[in-house]
C-alpha cells in the first residue's frame, strides 16, 4: 500500500539498510519498479522529479499510483524529487504525494533553512515525510571547485537538521547525476559521510548513485549509441556509504541505461516490427531486473 516516506525513514534508519528511491516518467518504469519490489518483498520509493511532472503531466503520473496503489502488498512512498518550488510541493500534496524534497541546496544556506523550515511545518501537519539537501552534487575533480565549497559542512548539517526538523538529508558527498560522475576513479567523502551521521542521527539520502554498469554502456555503444566514458558508484563503495548510514538511494539512471541498451538493441536487429509493445515489454523486464538488483544492494529485499 502506499504509506507516508516517515516511517519507511524511520525503519531504514533504525535497522540501518537503505531503501531504494526509483525515478519514474511513464508507466513502463512505474510497472516495473513497483513489480520488482513486490518480488523482492522490500519497501521502496517511487519519485518524480519536476521534469517529470512537465512531461507527463501530474494527474497522470500520481492518478497511475492512486489506480494501482492496493494491488501490491509492499509498503511504498510516492515522493517528489528535487523539488525547486514552493508550488510545486504544495501541487504534490494536493495529488497524494507521500513525501517530498525541498531542493534550495543551490540557494543560500539561509535562504535554504528558511523555506525548508516552512514546508516542514506543512508536511508536518499532514504526516508527508521531508527531505531537504546541503552541499552540490558535483564530481569533486573539477578543479575549479573545492571539495569545502561544495560538499556537506557536517556542523552545518546538525544545525540544519535541529532547525529545520527535517525527515531526512542529502549530503553532497562527492557523487553527481548521470552517467559520467567521475573522470577518474570514483571518490566518495567517507569520512565527512560518517562524521553527518554521528552529528545528526537522521535518515540520509544518497544522490547520484547509480552504478553505471559496463554490460549496459557497452550494449548501448554496440547497438548506435555512444556514452564511452560512462562511470558511476561501484557497488563496494555504495555498500559502504549504506554502512555508514544511507537509508535511501536514489536511482534512475541505471534504469534509463537498462531499458535504452535493451531498445536500442531491438530497434537494431528486430527490422519488422512496428508494434511499440514488442520494444517496450522486453525493455520493461530489464528495469524490474536491474531495480531488483539494486533493491538486494541496498539491503531491502525481505525488508517489507
Ligand atoms: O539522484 C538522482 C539519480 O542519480 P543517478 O543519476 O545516479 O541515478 N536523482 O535525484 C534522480 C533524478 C535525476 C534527474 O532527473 P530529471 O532528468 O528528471 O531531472
Ligand atoms: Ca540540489
Ligand atoms: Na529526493
Ligand atoms: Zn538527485
Amino acid at each position: 500500500p502506499l504509506v507516508s516516506g516517515k516511517v519507511l525513514f524511520e525503519k531504514a534508519n533504525e535497522y540501518n539498510f537503505a531503501i531504494g528511491a526509483f525515478n519514474f516518467n511513464n508507466m513502463e518504469f512505474l510497472k516495473a519498479i513497483l513489480d520488482a519490489a513486490e518480488e523482492e518483498q522490500a519497501p521502496v520509493f517511487i519519485q518524480t522529479t519536476e521534469s517529470a511532472i512537465k512531461y507527463a503531466g501530474i494527474e497522470y503520473l500520481a492518478g497511475m499510483v492512486h489506480a494501482v496503489k492496493d494491488k501490491y502488498s509492499i509498503p511504498f512512498a510516492l515522493h517528489l524529487d528535487h523539488g525547486k518550488h514552493v508550488e510545486t510541493i504544495l501541487l504534490a500534496i494536493r495529488h497524494g504525494y507521500t513525501s517530498v524534497m525541498i531542493d534550495y541546496s543551490d540557494k543560500s544556506y539561509e535562504e535554504n533553512l528558511k523555506v525548508t523550515k516552512y514546508v516542514v511545518s506543512i508536511c508536518a501537519a499532514l504526516g508527508i515525510s521531508v527531505e531537504a539537501e546541503l552541499g552540490k552534487l558535483v564530481s569533486v575533480e573539477d578543479e575549479v571547485v573545492s571539495r569545502e565549497e561544495v560538499l556537506v559542512d557536517p556542523e552545518q548539517a546538525k544545525e540544519f537538521v535541529d532547525r529545520t526538523g527535517i525527515d531526512a538529508l542529502a549530503p553532497a558527498i562527492g557523487t553527481a547525476h548521470g552517467a559520467f560522475k567521475f573522470k577518474g576513479e570514483p571518490k566518495l567523502d567517507f569520512e565527512r559521510l560518517k562524521k553527518v551521521k554521528e552529528l545528526t542521527g537522521i535518515a540520509l539520502v544518497l544522490h547520484g548513485a547509480s552504478g553505471v554498469y559496463e554490460e549496459y554502456v557497452e550494449k548501448i555503444n554496440k547497438y548506435g549509441g555512444d556514452i564511452k566514458g560512462a562511470k558511476g558508484v561501484p557497488d563496494e563503495e555504495l555498500k559502504k556509504a549504506v554502512e555508514l548510514g544511507i537509508n535511501k538511494v536514489n536511482t534512475d539512471t541505471d534504469l534509463r541505461l537498462a531499458f535504452i541498451s535493451k531498445l536500442r538493441e531491438l530497434m537494431a536487429l528486430e527490422k519488422k516490427v512496428i508494434d511499440p509493445r514488442k520494444f517496450l515489454k522486453p525493455a520493461m523486464e530489464e528495469v524490474k531486473n536491474i531495480v531488483k538488483k539494486r533493491i538486494r544492494l541496498y539491503g531491502s529485499q525481505g525488508k517489507a
